[in-house]
């Protein structure tokens, strides 16, 4: 950041610091709030521009819609407008009565859309927001209440927008001036059908531009009695010839080529064309297609618009025929022919191309190939026919070629104008000027000669028109202004038209001089112009030429200027195509009259030029102007890019800048009194009461101490840098007074402020806290619930253990006890048969021990029974002896005889069973012996 820098006025009038110590200069490049300034002394500074741009009271972010509302008018707050409103894509802007339109570079199709042009209807300008409708509107407004003509001049570099925006002009008049309900082809249908056929053939792509016009034009609209269109005319200026032979890459040639090789293949066939690729003319340049453009429906919309314009299909085919003949004449190539310094047909290729070409022209082949390999001399001893080499064959067939094309092109032109119609009895027009604009490339020929002196003309128009605006305003308040000084750009037109001695005059010389070459010419430049103020000559420089414009230098290159400023038309070529057996070619080459031919073949390009421009700005004289200035925003043709540098420059050439300069030339500044006291009252407050307004202002400026001021009826008029004076000094005293108010505020706010922070803060930490209680006893709770889902998860598992567990060990007490209850079982059974065995073998025992005693007891009882019987019986036999007593005796021991008897079978039977028994008990006992045996084992 450098010297802060406040600029007061004007584009090129800078202080410093406010002070009253000048500073002229120029800003260079502005980078943000900062601009490189070169002063006039030489000296660079960067400065800090941030306090140039309007304040925000005064212009809000969005910028404001007419520049002239901002409280400095300068480069910089200019641009800074400009750049706001682009950004929000508000293109058009208003300085005084001047549009600027900045080019979007993107459809906005909101802003054209018919109820726009509803809108702008009968609205006062300035009413509704900036727009080319607004411009119209108030054009047509002029037209109708002023019973005058009016023109509205678009100008801007090639890209800035200059035909979109007089197309949009178009419709607007032709949406006011148009016939409702009427039948068939409408003159203002007609005049925007003219449009496409013109760019069709007018217009081609350049770097600056997809779809840039290559030629000027007028329209003017004529309207009836009743303010309805009823004609209309077409001027065209200057088409560029030279781009039909020759193209740079990536530019393209004439539209209508490309359509023409993208037409329907019945059309193709016709023509013999094909692709562009194979044309000399057009495969010079790479580039055959425009992004977002198809040729072939261009080609039948043009024939559409054709029909419209009134070109009948007849016209139209041999329109067509005519462009691809051009294109076959251009692949018609030579080389030296048999005798010296002369030439032929290169090949099979070329003799075809020359064919086609006579065919299509229908014209006699030969004598084509002999128009562009021989010229006719004219001596006063005879006609001579002298050879030409081939590099002049091909120059001649060129200048063929571009012949050809720019009497189609006027053609064109001329079958619009005469199909729409003149209206005689119209009462006023409407102009619309869409002119090529200011240019200076690194090289410079002829053409920008042309362009540049066109854009002289206007810009004296233009700065006459907004001076005489200005002094119109100083007279209607009667002021004294009779020393504002008026910068006039008369020195550099009569430096380039003036005749005698002008650049085009010096030019035409040259011309008719057959000995001059580009050399001399620019010598007698040098010589003419040697310490003109406008002219310079650049050093080291033979030919080359700088023109001090209003706009810059412009450094020219004279090496083609004679070439190009002759116009004639070769003797042979006009012979040859007026005797084309088509009638449309025979009258594109009508024959010359006959002392016109005697007299000179030169016409100069230059003078014929010239004339144009003078009728053009005779008929602007007779209109009221309106002027837009078109801006491109950038080089890259994108929308929302804003260069500024850039944009400055068009700034500067399309003499907005210059405008505004004019206006700081006198007063730039004027205020009502009302605006002027609501402003600066607070200046001198003691002066408000009780003095008029006028005095009030008076007193206030005197009190300043400024000088130079003018009192009008109406309003202050101040001089450049007065009004920044007036504001720095308001300035003061509103920062003295905003610092007061300023600390009371801040100390009320302060404290304000602290109240509801504090109140905040007990209220954010009560809330805070309650938050952290319910954040605890939510962990709480969470802490209990997990524990208790511990709990029971882990009583769940330990009861699943203990379940398992249990179920393990009842298996295994179940084992254990059926063991233990076999083991017992087995014991029992065991013991069980030990007792049954010991009971058996007892009782075994006990019987046999049983019987044995029964036995011996038996035994000893039958003995002793035996005995005691025995005796008995001896005692009763002793009785029986006594008789009776023995008797009874003797039947009583016969009883007790039998009853022994029997005991003694009984015994017996016992005694066997007995022994039955123990044999089956020893029978047993050996059995369980034996399951013992097999239990052990
Ligand atoms: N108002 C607009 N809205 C949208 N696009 C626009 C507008 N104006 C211009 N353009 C775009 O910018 C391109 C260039 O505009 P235009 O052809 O009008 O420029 P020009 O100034 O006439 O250029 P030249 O002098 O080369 O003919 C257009 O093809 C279009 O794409």
């Amino acid at each position: 950041m450098g010297t802060p820098v406040n600029i007061i006025v004007g584009s090129h009038v800078w202080a410093e610091d406010s002070e009253v110590a000048w500073v002229d200069g120029e800003v260079k490049e502005i980078h943000g709030r900062d601009a490189t300034i070169i002063t006039t002394t030489g000296k660079t500074i960067v400065a800090d521009i941030s306090s140039m741009y309007p304040k925000d009271t005064e212009a809000p972010p969005a910028g404001v819609d007419d520049m002239t509302k901002l409280a400095y008018l300068h480069e910089p707050g200019v641009l800074h407008n400009l750049a706001c409103r682009f950004a929000l894509n508000e293109i058009y802007t208003y300085t005084g009565n001047i549009l600027i339109a900045v080019n979007p570079f993107q459809r906005l199709p909101h802003l054209y859309e018919i109820h726009m042009m509803e809108q702008y209807k009968g609205t006062a300008f300035g009413e509704l927001s900036p727009h080319l409708f607004a411009v119209a509107d108030t054009c047509y407004r002029a037209m109708i209440n002023e019973q005058g003509s009016q023109s509205i001049l678009v100008s801007g570099e090639s890209g800035a927008g200059k035909t979109e925006t007089t197309k949009m002009l178009m419709r607007y008049l032709a949406f006011m001036g148009g016939r409702s309900g009427t039948e068939g082809r409408t003159v203002e249908q007609q005049v925007l059908e003219s449009n496409p056929v013109l760019e069709a053939f007018g217009n081609a792509k350049t770097v600056k531009n997809n779809n840039s016009s290559r030629f000027g034009k007028f329209v003017e609209i004529q309207f009836d009695n009743n303010w309805k269109i009823s004609g209309a005319a077409i001027r065209t200026y200057l088409l560029e010839r030279s781009r039909v032979c020759q193209v740079s890459d990536p530019e393209r040639n004439y539209h209508c080529f490309y359509m023409l090789c993208a037409a329907p293949a019945e059309d193709i066939n016709r023509y013999k064309l094909g692709d562009p690729r194979t044309f000399h003319y057009l495969n010079q340049s790479s580039c055959y297609e425009v992004a977002n453009v198809d040729d072939a429906r261009e080609y039948l919309e043009t024939r559409n618009a054709m029909d419209v314009v009134g070109i009948s299909q007849e016209e139209q085919d041999a329109i067509f025929r005519v462009v691809s003949a051009i294109l076959h004449l251009g692949n018609i190539d030579f080389i030296k022919g048999d005798e010296v310094d002369s030439s032929k047909l290169k090949d099979d290729k070329s003799f075809y191309h020359l064919q086609t070409a006579a065919e299509l022209l229908m014209c006699d082949k030969k004598a084509l190939e002999d128009s562009l390999c021989k010229r006719v001399i004219v001596t006063p001893d005879g006609n001579i026919t002298k050879p030409l080499d081939p590099d002049s064959a091909t120059l001649s067939r060129d200048a063929l070629a571009k012949t050809v094309y720019s009497r189609l092109f006027d053609w064109i032109v001329d079958k619009i104008n005469s199909s729409i119609g003149q209206d005689p009895n119209s009462s006023s027009l409407i102009g619309v000027l869409d002119i090529y604009g200011f240019e200076s490339f690194k090289i410079n020929s002829f053409e920008q000669l042309c362009i540049n002196l066109t854009n002289e003309k206007l810009q004296q128009h233009f700065n006459q028109h907004v001076f005489k605006m200005e002094q119109e305003e100083y007279t209607k308040d009667e002021i004294n202004w009779s020393y504002v000084e008026f910068v006039d750009n008369q020195d550099v037109l009569d430096l380039i038209e003036k005749k005698p001695g002008g650049i085009i005059a010096l030019l035409d010389e040259a011309c008719m001089f057959p000995k001059s070459t580009h050399e001399t010419f620019a010598q007698k430049m040098y010589q003419t112009y040697k310490g003109h103020k406008r002219f310079k000559k650049p050093k080291l420089a033979r030919t080359d030429f700088t023109v001090n414009h209003y706009a810059g230098d412009v450094t020219y290159e004279a090496d083609h200027f004679l070439d190009k400023n002759k116009d004639y038309v070769v003797a042979e070529h006009q012979a040859l195509l007026n005797a084309s057996t088509c009638s449309f070619v025979a009258n594109l080459f009508p024959p010359l009259p006959e002392e016109t031919s005697k007299q000179s073949k030169f016409s100069s390009i230059g003078t014929r030029f010239k004339q144009q421009l003078q009728a053009l700005m005779e008929t602007l004289s007779t209109t009221e102007p309106h002027y837009i200035r078109c801006v491109k925003p950038n080089t890259v043709l994108k929308p929302g890019i804003f260069e500024n540098v850039n944009v400055l420059n068009q700034l500067r050439c399309g003499g907005v800048l210059e405008a505004i300069r004019i206006s700081c030339a006198g007063y730039p500044t004027k205020r009502t009194f009302d605006e002027f006291l609501d402003r600066f009252g607070l200046l001198a407050p003691d002066i408000l009461d009780g003095s008029d307004e006028k005095s009030a202002c008076i007193a206030i400026c005197d009190r300043m101490g400024l000088k130079g001021y003018q009192i009008g009826k109406s309003k202050v008029f101040l001089r450049a840098g007065q009004m920044a004076e007036l504001d720095a000094r308001r300035t003061k005293i509103l920062a003295d007074s905003a610092r007061c108010i300023q600390r009371q505020i801040r100390t009320h706010l302060t404290r304000k402020e602290f109240i509801a922070v504090r109140r905040a803060a007990i209220h954010l930490q009560k809330l805070w806290r309650g938050q952290l209680a319910r954040k605890m006893y939510e962990q709480i709770r969470k802490e209990a619930a997990s524990i208790r889902i511990q709990k029971h998860l882990r009583a769940h598992t330990a009861r699943k253990s203990y379940i398992k567990f249990q179920a393990v060990s009842i298996v295994i007490q179940t084992g254990l006890r059926a063991m233990a209850a076999r083991n017992d079982h087995r014991n029992r059974k065991r013991t069980k048969a030990a007792n049954i065995i010991q009971t058996n073998w007892r009782r075994f025992e006990a019987v046999s021990e049983y019987k044995h005693q029964r036995k011996a007891t038996l035994t000893l009882q039958c003995l002793w029974r035996a005995k005691v019987a025995r005796r008995e019986l001896r005692k009763l036999r002793m009785a029986a002896r006594e008789t009776g007593a023995l008797k009874a005796a003797k039947d009583m021991l016969e009883k007790r005889v039998e009853e022994l008897t029997w005991r003694l079978d009984f015994e017996k039977h016992l005694r066997i069973r007995l022994e039955e028994e123990t044999e089956r008990i020893e029978k047993d006992s050996k059995l369980q012996k034996n399951a013992l045996l097999t239990l052990k084992v």
